[in-house]
């Protein structure tokens, strides 16, 4: 429906003043006569809403009446006398014209208004009033409730407007209304159209000049006060969104100043006018006055100003509204704006505004993904919806186009009546017939599948120097490249409660959804490395799994050796642990704290263990190495390996030959979050586990993240692993080819990578050495399109000296750090946060990924910091014992009593007074 409730109509009879402009377009649709359209239209507000009136003398062809609604009028009023209008009244309506946009001009006397609902699909009318009958007489009244009965305005609010004689004949002398004719005709529903030239613009208290009419005070004459102190509640909306900021007062008085200035006033209950931002400078403009439908309640929609120390309208400074903090678009419309303020380098968005390439292909990367999600995924829609949103805003705001401005071009979009076919542009619809092909379906982890990129734009990581990073800068270049945590952990949830409560039919069915593989049974059972499989392994890979696992094994063998320092066999003869078979390695830690008083820690393996292989874009035997070897050497009874299983259902050899090499006790054949799901909460085919470790993609994380906090499931986690990462410190020294192909080989891993360069004093032509090298490198690779997209998230850092760059690489906390630089061994002392040290320009991270012997399923995400990468004593808890002779006993006791009897705690003091009492009778 249009938007021309008012109970004045302004007729322009000659070029407004601004001051004029100004105050109809904060409170009244305006009435423009045709004639004067093309010189008035480059003055009007964009919120303004324009009515033009055509009569029969100038009435243009339909289809140009049509142009003037798609223009953006907001309605036609049509002289009864021209074609069209004849033409509606004789039942035979234009077919280019809506009725519901034309406003019909009827004398008083019209047969029109005879039957009651005979109007009723026109936007309303304007009654030309006879010259004997004011706005506000008797006979006015009656014509209203007639021409009201016959158009519906009762139910549909649609306005009767009634003219005083001759105020739509251009030349002729006309009647002007008074304010008790205003008041009354509004009294009967109907409103009044007064010519432009007749409307004084007063102050409050100020007396309108003869024959004309005060045009503010025409527009509160409906109004209604139903309280004690006349006053009208107001709720204030933002000009976006109509995001609610708060509720205060308004009175005639406060309306007024506010129609008539632009700036908000309302009415404080306690203290009279209330000029917001006079003292803070955090003011509002005013962009429409609206009353409720029974004139007792105000609306006012503004544009909030920021004052000095005050930007929201909220009291409490830091608060955009009354209500509390912004949420959805407006707030990330908040968020972006400030962003784009003080965009600190290297934040994700930051590079969005100052990038149109990545902007630009990300938004078409989102549309894509939003096209292609299922309508049987709701969740994944929204997921997918938001992300395009968040884009397209991004896009907006680089601009300088605010959501305000996206409504309005939704507003007139919406009042469009020339209808496009709406086909899509022949390269779209090409596209979209590929991928909605049976096999052209993306799969939502295909991103090597999404942006169209230039396979030979350059592949650069960007550059930063360290003394020119500010410290909020530096704060959010240490950042990992945004997970969207939330929104994966709602597509996994369902996945999770799916395999929870169906078991193995979920487990099977989501198989097959995200792996494509239909099996009759999720387990894999020994013997694992058969003839058949063997065969299929090239002998090189297999001295090469050996020669990984002799290392693995090895070094995890010895780190058992540094739990304690008395022997296994100690523990059983103190008589506090009683099972034997502890061999040499599982050291016990043992301290006689004080005489007769003996503390042990001994480690027993985890029962049972998942350990998950990742298989969704590469096949990686290696961490099937990586996490069977520690839990084998732990001697974690029941070790189950799960992996996504191929399209064929089958599992890749060298994964079943790790298998063999690990003693795994099944292989579960599953992926994703169906696989944490079926570990953490066990199915008729496959055991509960106690804890489950390894890597994954983000919807594994996710998994993992959300069984560990379920107290149903009583499961553990290693860590929360993400995507790899790799930061490597060069200097002078440093081979340009060697640092690349470091950086790369992180890189490939997947998308969400990020490499990082700290380069130590190097000159420009050093950097760009590397910078070539890592072009040069990567165009050559088989995944070069997730090389590409992970070196978008990298950076890389000019520091000064080999202090600033410990620093830097601290801060980060990398999941690898590689040093090549002169004198490495000082700077891994140097290192407090890092899962894994490369020492040296001949200790690539591919041999600790593989098989130097060191774990690769390493901390990332900054989680360096607090956590160790997978090593044996992931598969182990470590149980504390204490045995204590009678003169121990008699010497700690009495400390213990006390200590329990100041925290009241009777039961505990009694437990060794009871003793030492028993003692005493020795
Ligand atoms: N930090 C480490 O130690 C380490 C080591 C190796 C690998 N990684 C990382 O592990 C990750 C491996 O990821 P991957 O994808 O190759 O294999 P993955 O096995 O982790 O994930 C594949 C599974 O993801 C699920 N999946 C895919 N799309 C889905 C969707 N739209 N909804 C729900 N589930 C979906 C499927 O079930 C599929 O089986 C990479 O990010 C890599 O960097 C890390
Ligand atoms: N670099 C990975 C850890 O982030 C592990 C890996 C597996 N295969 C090769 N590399």
């Amino acid at each position: 429906m249009v938007t021309l409730g008012t109970t004045l109509l302004p007729l322009l009879d000659a070029l407004p003043s601004p001051a004029l402009l100004g105050v109809v377009s904060r409170a009244a649709p305006l009435l423009v006569p045709l004639h004067l359209l093309p010189d008035v239209l480059p003055l009007l507000p964009p919120t303004l809403p324009y009515i033009v009136h055509v009569t029969a003398i100038n009435t243009p062809a339909p289809d140009a009446l049509a142009d003037l609604l798609d223009a953006g009028a907001e309605a036609l009023l049509l002289d009864a006398d021209t074609p069209p209008a004849l033409a509606l009244l004789g039942g035979n309506p234009p077919a280019s014209l809506p009725a519901a946009r034309i406003l019909l001009h009827l004398p008083a006397d019209s047969p029109a208004a005879a039957e009651p609902g005979a109007l009723q699909g026109l936007a309303g009318l304007v009654v030309a009033l006879p010259a004997d009958s004011a706005a506000g007489s008797e006979a006015a009244t009656a014509i209203a409730e007639r021409f009201g009965a016959a158009l519906g305005a009762a139910q549909s609010g649609k306005p009767v407007y009634l003219a005083p004689s001759g105020t739509l004949s251009p030349g002729a002398p006309a009647a002007v209304a008074s304010l008790e004719d205003v008041a009354s005709a509004a009294k009967a529903g109907a409103s009044v159209v007064a010519r432009t030239s007749a409307l004084a613009l007063l102050s409050e208290g100020q007396e309108a000049p003869a024959g004309s009419l005060d045009f503010i005070g025409a527009l509160l004459a409906p109004l209604n006060s139903d309280r004690a102190d006349g006053h009208f509640p107001t709720t204030v909306v933002s000009a976006s969104l109509s995001t609610s900021l708060g509720l205060v007062y308004s009175s005639c008085a406060s309306i007024r100043e506010s129609l008539l200035t632009g700036a908000a006033v309302y009415q404080s209950r306690k203290r009279g006018l209330w000029r917001k931002g006079e003292t803070s400078g955090a003011t509002q403009e005013v962009v429409r006055v609206r009353f409720d439908c029974d004139a007792d309640a105000v609306e006012f929609r503004v544009r909030q100003r920021a004052g000095a120390q005050h930007a929201g309208f909220c009291h409490l400074t830091q608060r955009d509204g009354c209500f509390g903090p912004q949420a959805g678009l407006a707030a990330l419309e908040s968020t972006l704006l400030a962003r784009k303020a003080a965009a600190p380098p290297g934040s994700y968005t930051a590079r969005l505004f100052s990038d149109p390439a990545l902007l630009g292909a990300k938004l078409r990367e989102e549309a894509a993904e939003l096209a292609e999600a299922k309508d049987e995924d709701p969740q994944h829609v929204a997921f997918e919806a938001a992300d395009l949103l968040y884009f397209a805003l991004a896009r907006c705001i680089r601009a300088g186009v605010g959501l305000e401005q996206v409504e309005a071009s939704l507003d007139r979009k919406a009042k469009k009546v020339i209808r496009r076919t709406g086909d899509a542009k022949p390269q779209f619809a090409a596209e979209q017939a590929k991928s909605s092909a049976p096999n052209g379906a993306a799969a939502a982890s295909a991103p090597a599948k999404k942006a169209e990129v230039d396979p030979n734009a350059p592949i650069k990581i960007q550059s930063y120097k360290l003394a020119d990073i500010s410290a909020s800068e530096r704060v959010a270049l240490l950042k990992r490249p945004a997970l969207k945590s939330a929104a994966i952990q709602e597509l996994v949830r369902p996945i999770l409660a799916a395999v929870k409560e169906r078991g193995d039919a979920a487990l099977l069915e989501l198989t097959e959804k995200f792996d494509k593989a239909k099996l009759s049974t999720p387990m894999v059972q020994p013997p694992f490395a058969t003839e058949a499989v063997m065969k299929r392994i090239k002998p090189e890979v297999k001295r090469a799994m050996d020669q990984a696992y002799a290392n693995i094994h090895a070094f995890h063998l010895a780190q058992k050796r540094t739990g304690g320092n008395a022997k296994a066999a100690d523990v059983g003869s103190g008589g506090v642990v009683a099972e034997t078979g502890e061999e040499e390695e599982d050291a016990v830690l043992e301290v006689e704290t004080m005489p007769g008083v003996v503390c042990r820690r001994f480690a027993r393996p985890i029962e049972r263990v998942g350990l998950y292989v990742p298989g969704g874009t590469a096949v990686l035997p290696s961490t099937a190495l990586m996490l069977g070897v520690p839990a084998q050497v732990a001697k974690c009874p029941v070790r189950i390996i799960a992996t996504p299983p191929r399209p064929d259902g089958s599992i890749a050899p060298e994964v079943l030959y790790a298998a063999h090499l690990v003693g795994a006790t099944a292989i579960l054949a599953a992926g994703g979050a169906q696989a944490v799901g079926a570990l953490a909460y066990g199915t008729d085919a496959v055991p509960k586990v106690d804890k489950i470790c390894g890597p994954g993609n983000q919807f594994v994380t996710a998994a993992k993240l959300l069984v560990q906090n379920d107290m149903d499931a009583c499961v553990s986690i290693d860590m929360p692993a993400g995507p790899s990462e790799v930061l490597v410190i060069a200097d002078a020294t440093s081979n340009p080819d060697f640092v690349a192909s470091d950086l790369l080989s992180q890189a490939e891993h997947g998308p969400d990578s990020q490499v990082v360069l700290v380069a130590i004093d190097l000159t420009d032509a050093q950097l760009d050495a590397i910078e070539t090298a890592i072009d040069r490198q990567a165009k050559a690779l088989p995944r070069c399109a997730y090389v590409r997209q992970a070196i978008e998230k990298s950076v890389t850092i000019r520091v000064p000296n080999r202090e600033e760059a410990m620093r830097w690489s601290n801060d980060y906390a990398p999941e690898h750090l590689i040093i090549q630089t002169d004198r490495p061994e000082e700077l891994a002392k140097a290192t407090i946060n890092a899962g894994s040290i490369f020492v040296g320009q001949w200790s690539p991270e591919s041999c600790g990924d593989y098989a130097s012997g060191t774990n690769h399923s390493l901390p990332t995400n900054a989680f360096a910091r607090q956590y160790s990468g997978v090593n044996t004593d992931t598969f182990v808890k470590r149980i504390t014992s204490q045995s204590l002779t009678a003169d121990g006993l008699r010497a700690l006791g009495p400390h213990v009593v006390h200590l329990a009897e100041c925290e009241d705690l009777e039961a505990h003091a009694n437990a060794v007074r009871l003793r030492l009492k028993a003692l005493e009778k020795q």
